[in-house]
């Protein structure tokens, strides 16, 4: 049976991200974007990361931040993988020597085919909802129908995700996995463990019924 992946984003709290792991997350994001509610400085993530169990991946998410800074933040935290959420290109992203994924935001006139091919090094696509001005956590979803399943790329599915769309996000689309961030939240930034349970039921149940 495929097993559609989770990535529980915006963690700031090791106590949320124990709980998304006892919820059954497979990943675990943390945000280096100042401009973010969920911002981490490196030393608080590195703190959380010192406390997790093995087997969980540990995603960065940048912004549009220099390489300095994502190189600073590599030194003190274990990432197992870099997301780019910004308009990094693809030579930036593949700098690092870390695994990574771009995040592209789905505005009405994205050629996705030729996104996909301009990162070919990428371990991932992320497709995100497009909002003027908001590099994402946007809160909303975007039209799922608009995302061929023939792709090359794994893809990850985000925006808008909740607990009660989590199960047709898997069925419409069938991607690789889905990073939820806002939908489990009790409050901007602290996350909720009933939320995240419910969540990743509803994944496991509509991976079972996909087979
Ligand atoms: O979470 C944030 O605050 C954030 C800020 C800037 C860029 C991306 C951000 N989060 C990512 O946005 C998507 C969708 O989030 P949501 O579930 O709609 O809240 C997701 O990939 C987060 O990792």
């Amino acid at each position: 049976m495929f097993r559609t992946r989770v990535k529980i984003c915006g963690i700031t709290r090791a106590e949320d991200a124990l709980a998304a792991i006892d919820a059954g997350a497979d990943a675990l994001g943390f945000v280096f974007y100042a401009k973010s509610p969920r911002a981490v400085s490196a030393a608080q993530a590195a703190d959380i990361i010192a406390q997790l169990p093995p087997f969980v991946s540990k995603v960065g998410l940048f912004v549009n931040a220099s390489a300095e800074e994502v190189g600073g933040v590599l030194k003190s935290c274990a990432l197992d993988l870099l997301q780019f959420h910004g308009d990094e290109l693809p030579d930036f992203c593949a700098a690092f020597a870390v695994p990574y994924m771009k995040a592209l935001r789905m505005r009405d006139d994205m050629d996705l085919v030729a996104a996909a091919n301009s990162y070919s090094s990428a371990s991932a696509l992320l497709l995100d909802s497009y909002k003027p001005g908001v590099p994402g956590g946007t809160g909303e979803s975007f039209d799922w129908h608009r995302i061929p399943r023939d792709l090359d790329h794994h893809i990850v599915l985000a925006g808008g995700l909740r607990p009660d769309n989590a199960a047709a996000a898997v069925v419409t689309c069938g991607p690789y996995g889905l990073d939820v961030s806002g939908g489990v939240e009790q409050a901007p930034g602290i996350k909720c463990a009933q939320k995240m349970t419910e969540f990743i039921k509803a994944v496991s149940h509509a991976d079972r019924r996909e087979d």
